[in-house]
């Protein structure tokens, strides 16, 4: 089923939860609503259920505009952060319930909630009731019992925060399976950017209750819009500096060099993001900028390593000087780098991997050729002792002024 929204808002007194929100979202994909919270994904959730009425603007499920609809006519299934399992009742009738509802006959109901058991695999929990289950199987049951009705939309509620992170992630892998299986539409609510570039097909990212960027994971990671949606995706968080680009020059503010980009862009003060696994560390003095280690967190096959540049380095070889103050970078690089806390590190920032934002709006200034290649495989960072590898001449730095 399409679903479209055209400008819907939704207002709570003074509250405006979600505000002019225009969106189409495709029949047989896994849709994310991503946003911080109170950002309107849930309410959003709620109208699209039927359970909520907007305030303005209109909602159509294919060319029905549904509005007046009420949930049960809807054809909707939801599943919810808590469950929200029936207590009294096993698996089998709390599956079955819908089906009663609908009053189909005791054989067809047989049939319909075993082969949902067999999609979600609960077959062997059918005779126990729900507090004798795990999490991750209550939250199976939730999910067999809201698609037994075969809805034309599926509506997932941060359905996997209350699960551990291991089985949240398997969890995850099963929504996406059981949701292409039965090619269901579907919406899933989340804050956990992970969660929703791992499952969806599609991402919405919204603030304050509008969209402020959609598209499928990978362009949203790629090329992000804006910078709200470019410090939002990407784990660890983009790193951010500052600058301006004049023509084709951009200079960092703290950097003692200019950074040459691949096109001219219209003059303006720009917000700088890098990736923390395209920040490249190498000798003292070889870099871009020169700094000192301070913190080293390895997070298992990597390390995330901070750099500090400020006044200690004015003097170092290369040193940045007093511009530099404040410069705080992370870098992640394979956890057997040899990187040494406390130790003075250069560090080189690949102009193809810079993000830029204008300062004024946030919006992406765009450059051809600039943080659209594909990810490359393997570590791009060096440890320090090496050398910067092969400069390509497009990114050799000038010298500011
Ligand atoms: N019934 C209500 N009455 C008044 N204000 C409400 C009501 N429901 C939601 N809001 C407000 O509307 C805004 C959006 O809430 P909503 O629950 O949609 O956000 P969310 O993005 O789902 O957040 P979270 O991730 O925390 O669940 C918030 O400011 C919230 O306080």
């Amino acid at each position: 089923m399409r679903i479209r929204l055209d400008g819907v808002t939704k207002r709570f007194g003074a509250v405006t939860a979600v505000d002019g929100l225009t969106l189409e979202l495709e029949p047989g994909r896994l849709v994310a609503l991503l946003g911080p919270s109170g950002c309107g994904k849930s309410t959003t959730l709620y109208m699209l259920a039927g359970v909520l009425r907007p305030t303005a603007g209109d909602i159509y499920f294919d060319d029905v505009r549904v509005n007046d609809v009420p949930p049960q006519r809807r054809n909707v299934g939801m599943v919810f952060q808590s469950y929200a399992l029936y207590p009294h009742m096993t698996v089998f009738e709390n599956i079955a319930f819908p089906l009663r509802m609908q009053r189909l006959p005791e054989g067809e109901i047989r049939r319909r909630v075993h082969e949902m058991a067999e999609l979600v695999r609960v077959e062997a929990l059918l005779d126990r009731r729900p507090e004798q289950l795990s999490g991750g199987q209550q939250q199976r049951v939730a999910l067999a019992r809201a698609l037994v009705k075969r809805p034309a939309l599926l509506l997932l509620d941060e359905p996997l925060s209350n699960l551990d992170a291991q089985l949240r992630q398997a969890m995850r892998a099963e929504i996406r399976r059981i949701q292409r299986e039965l090619g269901v539409t579907a919406v899933l609510v989340t804050h956990d950017q992970t969660e929703a570039m791992t499952i969806a097909d599609w991402v919405v990212v919204m603030n304050a209750g509008r969209c402020v960027a959609q598209g499928t994971p990978y362009e949203l990671y790629q090329t992000p819009p804006n910078r709200f949606t470019a410090s939002f995706i990407g784990h660890p968080p983009m790193n951010w500096l500052q600058g301006r680009v004049s023509g084709t020059r951009l200079q960092v503010d703290g950097l003692p060099v200019y950074l040459p980009l691949p096109a001219a862009a219209r003059d303006d003060e720009v917000a700088i993001g890098i990736r923390p696994h395209h920040v490249q560390l190498v000798a003292p003095g070889r870099g871009h900028l020169d700094g000192r280690v301070t913190m080293i967190e390895l997070l298992g096959h990597e390390k995330l390593v901070t750099v500090e540049a400020g006044r200690s380095v004015a003097s170092m070889p290369g040193g940045a000087g007093d511009g530099a103050a404040g410069l705080r970078l992370q870098a992640l690089v394979p956890a057997d780098a040899a990187v040494v806390e406390g130790e003075a590190v250069g560090v080189r920032l690949p102009v193809s991997r810079l993000h830029l934002f204008r300062l004024s709006d946030g919006s992406r200034v765009a450059l051809p050729g600039a943080a659209a290649r594909r990810p490359v495989a393997g570590p791009v960072a060096a440890a320090p002792g090496d050398a910067v590898a092969d400069e390509p001449a497009e990114e050799s730095a000038g010298t500011a002024g």
